[in-house]
Order: structure tokens, then C-alpha cells, then sequence
């Protein structure tokens, strides 16, 4: 019998908007961000931030552009208050940052929460109180009217702090916590209530934050409730609205995107998603996926291996390697049709003039957050022949012939299966060498040879070759200097071939470049080998890649 629990849980109603509007809307520009990784993220650790980290992660919020951060819970822990304390006393506050602190409505909590303030030029204080009905039934255990109160009275003595404190630019912003499984009028009534008391204008600016606590719908109820709440309240225009999804069903981020289309001016979440439980909304990827669709965010992640580096320090937490944007795998394709057109995509990428990024796979261009490009293609059974020949290419910058990355591309996978795992860029060029050259193998080096037209036509060719016996002299005849060539070898090793394929290019732009040839010769039983030159002489390179081709014993 399948075990079943699923009679345990209802589903949470959706509301009532058969004329939304969202769905027809687009992200034409970055919204406000809130980075609630100091305070929000910081409270989800197992082993909460000291002083030390905060300001490295705040350095860090600042390196990115973040221009509204709110950097703890004040009345939470000592630590935090002397942070907030060390960034206003060390004027670390630069003039167009915000910060913003949290405080529950309770009237100890909020004095507590003033004096870490003291002195800051600008700052917001986040107030919060749940208004969902289980909150109010079981936390609580107040009736609506009571919860309103709890907020109403605590917003008056906040007004009246902040009005004691002139010195400092107030802003204010309230959070009915749990909204998103609050009745939708509801918490409009305790958010206009609120909005009464602070009496939002120019010079007392005012953020209701709408948040998805815990996320309980799927995005597109969450903004219906955004849409909704935007239609209906009346102090829209003098309030700037906010939402803080979090991540509980996995769709933190479809649900900040689909609450902007709904009306929302600004996010908070942190990065890379750390916060309560599954996480906040992240921010990295919301703001590279604005960025993907030709919106600047306004934020900058274009190092991101350093933005990584500092959170993991910081959080001490990993981030996932399949995170979006920023996790080691996001670039990386190991599957061989994948392989086959993202090296597509590259060619046709140095062919055009287009400064539009369309890469098969690749929805942004690795560059733009400071990756390379060596990591977007690995190796290993998965793989195909593209794979193989894209990492010779950009490692050794030899362009295989279609033919020999077939042939290679077999090998590969003999030993890709055969092992089970990856094959790292050495493993891939030790077995190329060993099969095909492309350096002189060392039974069979070529050290000079000489050729020489003759009278009749044709050219008579002299070469001695190292081998692991001794040096080996050969002489042949031929049209031209491959097929003499393969005249003195032919005599020499009583092999019957005939050379199927030939072709070579530069390593690099310069004329003194070395060169690469590649040859394929097929013997009378119908089997074909590869072999492949490198030499500053293009002729070299050429007849080393057939010495390299031909499956010979050197002992004579
Ligand atoms: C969704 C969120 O992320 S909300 C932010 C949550 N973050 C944190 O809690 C981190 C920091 N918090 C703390 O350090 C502590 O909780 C403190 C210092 C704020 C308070 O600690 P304590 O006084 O020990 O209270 P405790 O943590 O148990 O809080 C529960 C009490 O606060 C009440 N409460 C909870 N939220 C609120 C609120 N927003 N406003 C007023 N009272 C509240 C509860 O009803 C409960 O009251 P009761 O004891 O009368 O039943
Ligand atoms: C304090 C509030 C905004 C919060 O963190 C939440 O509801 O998740
Ligand atoms: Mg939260």
C-alpha cells in the first residue's frame, strides 16, 4: 500500500481576481532590492555571524550595489547591536546606503532598537507582527482587533522615537508577517491602519512589505494577493511596496518575479537563497535573470567566484553547485549533444559581428560574471565527439578534422565507460597523445630529410627518423613530398596504405606560428588510422602526422 499523508494538509485558498493584470506584464526594470542576509539570513545559522563576518558580508552587500541592507535584529543579541552601533560610530555607512534594522512590537524591544540607532544619518525600522489566522489563534491568541493594535500601537511609538530623533532621515516599514496566508482583506485593514498612524508622505517614507513567510501557493496566487493588495489600498502612491518570498515550495524566485509584474516595487532575500528554512528568495539569481533578459539590475555579480567565496565564508554554508548563475556546475555540459551545440554556437559566435549573446544552452555568457569559458565543457561517458574536440581546441589549439574527433571520440568513450568517471583535460591529452602524436612519438621522430626534384618530375626524398633501435633512414619517391613519404615507408615496413585524408592550419595568428596536420591513411584490410604533426615547418608537421599515423614496429 502507498503511504499516503497527504489527507493531512489542505490546500490554501486562492483569492478572487478574474481581471488581473499581471499576466500580461513584463520585467521592463530592476526593482528595489533589500538584502536581509545580515539579519533575515544571519538568524537562519546554526552559528549566527560574529561581529567579524557581518562586516565582511557587509562589505561585501556594498561591493555589490546593494543600496538598502538591513543589518540585524538589534534587541536580538549584543552582537548585534554593536554591529549596528560599529557601522554608525565608524561612519561606515556610505551616503547613499540604507540601513534598516528589525524589531518586534513590543515597546522594550523598540527602545532597544532606537538607542542602536543613535547617531545614524539615515535608516528604516522594520516593524513585524503576524496576522495570519493561525498566528492569531495559536501565537497570539488575539482577535483581529487585538493584532491590529499590537501594530497600531506599536507604530505610534515609533513615530513618536522617530520624531524625538530629528537628527536622524526615518523611513518605516511594516510587515503584516505571514501575509501571504492572511485573509487578503485583512491585511489590507491592518496595513491601512498602520499607514493612518505613520501617515506616509515625502518626508516620512513608508514600506509595506508583503511577505510570503512561509510559501504555501504557487507564485501566481502570491501575486494575485500582490495585484489585489496594490488594487485596494488606498495609500498606494504614497507607499512603496515590498515582498520578501521565501522558498519553501522551491519557487521563491518565479514568486518575486510574478509579484513584480503584480505591482511591487522592491525585493528582499538574500544571497544565494540562505534564510529560514529553505531560504530566501536569492537575489543573485533574480538579478541575473533580469540581466539574461536584457534588464540591468543594477547590482553587480560580475565576479561572482569572489561573491561565492565570501558568503560560503561568511554563512558557512556551500552554495549548490547546480545554483543558478553561480554554482560550479551552471556553466558546465557534460552531455555530448549539449557539447555539440554550444561548440557550434562559439564558432558561429567568432564568425559574427552580432554583440546579441545567443549560445545554445548557455543562457548568459560565462565572461559577464567573471567565469572562463575552460569549465563549460567536461568530459566523461556522456560526452560526444564535440566534447573531446572542444577541450584540444581551446587547451592545445589544434581543430580536429571532423573525421578525427569520430575516431577519438570512440577511444574517449572506451575509457570514459570503462573507468566511470570524468576525464580531466590531462587524461584527455595524454590519451590523444598516445594515439595520434601530435609531438614526435619516440619511436618514430623525424630529424631531418631532404628532397629533391627530379629531371623526369616527381621528387626523391631523404629522412632519417629516430627510433628506439637506432636512427632509420628512409628513401622514396613520389609526386610530391607526402607521397614520397609514403613510398620510403611503404618499402621500408612492406605496409600497403594510401593516405584518405590530409589537412592542417596555423596554431595561432602570427606567420612564425607553428603548424598542425592531421592525416588519416587506410590500410588494404579497410581499417584507417590517424595521425597528427606539430612542427614550426608545416612540411614536418606533415610527414611526422604520418609517421604518427601508421601502426608500425620500428625495429628493421
Ligand atoms: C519571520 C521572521 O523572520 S520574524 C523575525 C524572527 N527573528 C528572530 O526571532 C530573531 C531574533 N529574536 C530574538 O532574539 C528573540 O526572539 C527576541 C529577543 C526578539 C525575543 O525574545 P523573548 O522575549 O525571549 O521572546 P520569544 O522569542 O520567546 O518570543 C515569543 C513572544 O513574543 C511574541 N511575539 C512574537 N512575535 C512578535 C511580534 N512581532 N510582536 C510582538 N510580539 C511578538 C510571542 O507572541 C511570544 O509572546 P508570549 O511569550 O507572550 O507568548
Ligand atoms: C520579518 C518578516 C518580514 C519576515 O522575515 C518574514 O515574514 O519572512
Ligand atoms: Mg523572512
Amino acid at each position: 500500500m502507498l503511504y499516503d499523508p497527504s489527507q493531512k494538509y489542505q490546500p490554501h485558498p486562492p483569492i478572487h481576481l478574474p481581471d488581473r493584470q499581471w499576466p500580461n506584464k513584463q520585467l521592463t526594470h530592476a526593482p528595489r532590492w533589500l538584502s536581509t542576509d545580515l539579519r533575515d539570513g544571519n538568524q537562519a545559522l546554526a552559528d549566527p555571524m560574529d561581529g567579524l563576518r557581518k562586516l565582511r558580508f557587509w562589505e561585501l552587500l556594498l561591493q555589490c550595489g546593494f543600496k538598502e541592507i538591513e543589518v540585524a535584529f538589534p534587541s536580538a543579541s549584543e552582537t548585534d547591536f554593536q554591529f549596528v552601533r560599529q557601522l554608525i560610530e565608524e561612519r561606515r555607512i556610505p551616503h547613499d546606503v540604507t540601513i534598516q534594522v528589525l524589531t518586534q512590537a513590543r515597546t522594550d524591544l523598540i527602545e532597544r532598537t532606537f538607542a542602536a540607532l543613535e547617531g545614524a544619518s539615515r535608516a528604516t525600522l522594520h516593524l513585524y507582527n503576524a496576522t495570519a489566522p493561525l498566528f492569531r489563534r495559536l501565537v497570539f491568541r488575539q482577535s483581529k482587533e487585538e493584532i491590529i493594535q499590537l501594530a497600531v500601537s506599536a507604530t505610534r511609538q515609533i513615530r513618536a522615537l522617530c520624531e524625538a530623533n530629528p537628527q536622524t532621515q526615518w523611513s518605516y516599514e511594516y510587515s503584516p508577517e505571514t501575509f501571504c496566508f492572511t485573509e487578503s482583506d485583512f491585511a489590507l485593514q491592518i496595513c491601512e491602519a498602520v499607514a493612518d498612524v505613520w501617515e506616509p508622505c515625502c518626508e516620512r517614507p513608508m514600506i509595506i512589505n508583503l511577505p510570503a513567510t512561509v510559501e504555501v501557493n504557487t507564485p501566481n496566487v502570491y501575486a494575485d494577493q500582490i495585484e489585489y493588495f496594490c488594487r485596494h489600498f488606498s495609500r498606494r502612491n504614497a507607499v512603496c511596496i515590498s515582498v520578501h518570498p521565501h522558498n519553501d515550495r522551491g519557487s521563491g524566485v518565479a514568486s518575486a518575479e510574478l509579484a513584480i509584474l503584480a505591482g511591487a516595487d522592491r525585493v528582499e532575500g538574500c544571497l544565494f537563497g540562505n534564510g529560514e528554512r529553505t531560504g530566501n528568495v536569492c537575489l543573485v539569481t533574480m538579478a541575473m535573470n533580469l540581466y539574461s533578459q536584457g534588464v540591468s539590475p543594477q547590482l553587480d555579480f560580475s565576479d561572482i567566484k569572489h561573491v561565492v567565496e565570501e558568503v560560503e565564508q561568511c554563512n558557512q554554508l556551500p552554495v549548490h553547485p547546480r545554483h543558478p548563475y553561480a554554482g560550479k556546475l551552471a556553466f558546465t555540459a557534460f552531455s555530448g549533444s549539449h557539447q555539440d551545440a554550444i561548440k557550434k554556437g562559439f564558432t558561429a559566435r567568432q564568425q559574427s559581428s552580432s554583440p546579441l549573446w545567443e549560445m545554445p544552452y548557455l543562457p548568459v555568457d560565462p565572461n559577464d560574471i567573471g567565469c572562463s569559458y575552460e569549465a563549460v565543457i567536461r568530459v566523461n561517458s556522456q560526452s560526444g565527439k564535440s566534447g573531446a574536440a572542444w577541450i584540444l581546441e581551446q587547451n592545445h589549439g589544434l581543430v580536429l578534422p571532423r573525421g578525427l574527433q569520430q575516431d577519438f571520440s570512440r577511444h574517449v568513450q572506451e575509457q570514459t565507460d570503462r573507468d566511470g568517471n570524468e576525464m580531466t583535460l590531462n587524461a584527455l591529452w595524454q590519451l590523444f597523445r598516445k594515439l595520434y602524436g601530435p609531438h614526435q612519438l619516440a619511436d618514430r621522430q623525424l630529424l631531418e630529410y631532404r628532397s629533391e626534384s627530379q629531371t623526369e618530375g616527381g621528387l626523391s626524398l631523404q629522412a632519417r627518423v629516430q627510433t628506439p633501435e637506432g636512427i632509420l633512414t628512409l628513401q622514396g619517391k613520389g609526386n610530391g613530398l607526402l607521397s614520397a613519404t609514403a613510398d620510403a615507408l611503404k618499402s621500408q615496413f612492406k605496409v600497403a596504405f594510401s593516405i584518405e585524408d590530409y589537412h592542417e592550419h596555423t596554431l595561432g595568428r602570427h606567420s612564425e606560428s607553428r603548424s598542425a596536420a592531421y592525416i588519416r591513411c587506410t590500410f588494404a584490410n579497410g581499417e584507417s588510422c590517424w595521425g597528427v604533426g606539430i612542427d614550426n615547418d608545416v612540411a614536418r608537421a606533415s610527414l611526422q602526422a604520418l609517421l604518427n599515423a601508421l601502426p608500425i614496429k620500428s625495429s628493421n
